[in-house]
């Protein structure tokens, strides 16, 4: 079995629970309300931003020119996405750049975004790529569940959203995520393949955590002390 093969059945479990999250439930029916929406869109666009530098920094150590090539285009798709359908989506929701600015990074969004830097300067290549691959797959399965439960909808508020993680150019990038994955997992010690189990386990689970703190949206418990100016919510 491939790595791909054994970390997607171990993980079955929490991607199910990922999809019945109550954020993506409602995302899916079209009823979550538009003040959790802007708060996912503030901290994504914060997340995106240090995804694709983490992504940028995997293309600088990859050994295969071809893996470089893919990580350097997805590094440079997460920043098109951030600056297209993040600004435009703000800007629909009537978030103002200075708003938008306002609002704190969240400890989800920040521990994740550490956690992949971290993991893109001291972890092995391989691990890295593990680390690098829940964000490509979860959200193509994601995308694809809600595509299927949207379809018939005439006019979801969400649909724009919805529609890029569907994309048929996106599933093929995460066919290459995975087949870079599998191959660096196949010549990796058994420590480093261990590590690789890991790195995409806590990945995953940041991916929940992500949506998870948007459901709540989440704010410093200490902020009242020491940014009573940053708003807590996008309202
Ligand atoms: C928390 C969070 N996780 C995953 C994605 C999805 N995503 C972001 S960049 C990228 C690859 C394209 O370069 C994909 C699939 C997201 N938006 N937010």
């Amino acid at each position: 079995m491939t790595f791909c093969d054994k970390i997607w059945a171990r993980t079955a479990t929490l991607l199910q629970a990922i999809h019945d999250h109550p954020f993506n439930a409602a995302l899916g029916d079209g009823t979550l309300d538009r003040e959790r929406f802007a708060f996912y869109l503030v901290q994504d666009g914060r997340y995106l931003v240090a995804y694709a530098k983490v992504l940028a920094t995997a293309s600088a150590r990859a050994t295969a020119p071809a893996d470089a090539a893919f990580f350097a285009q997805s590094a440079h798709t997460a920043l098109v996405v951030e600056r297209a359908l993040h600004t435009g989506y703000l800007e629909e929701f009537g978030l103002t750049a200075g708003e938008t600015a306002a609002v704190a990074t969240s400890p989800t969004c920040l521990a994740y975004s550490s956690y992949l830097q971290a993991t893109a300067l001291a972890a092995p290549l391989p691990v890295l790529a593990a680390a690098v691959l829940p964000c490509f797959w979860v959200y193509q399965d994601v995308g694809a569940a809600l595509l299927e439960r949207t379809a018939g909808a005439a006019d979801h508020p969400y649909r724009t959203w919805i529609a890029t993680y569907s994309d048929p150019a996106f599933a093929a990038s995460v066919e290459q995520a995975r087949a870079i994955t599998d191959r660096l997992a196949e010549t990796a010690d058994p420590e480093t393949r261990r590590a690789m189990d890991e790195a995409f386990c806590r990945a995953t689970e940041y991916e929940w955590m992500f949506w998870d703190s948007a459901w709540r949206l989440e704010s410093w418990p200490t902020g009242q002390w020491l940014r009573p100016e940053l708003t807590r919510t996008t309202r």
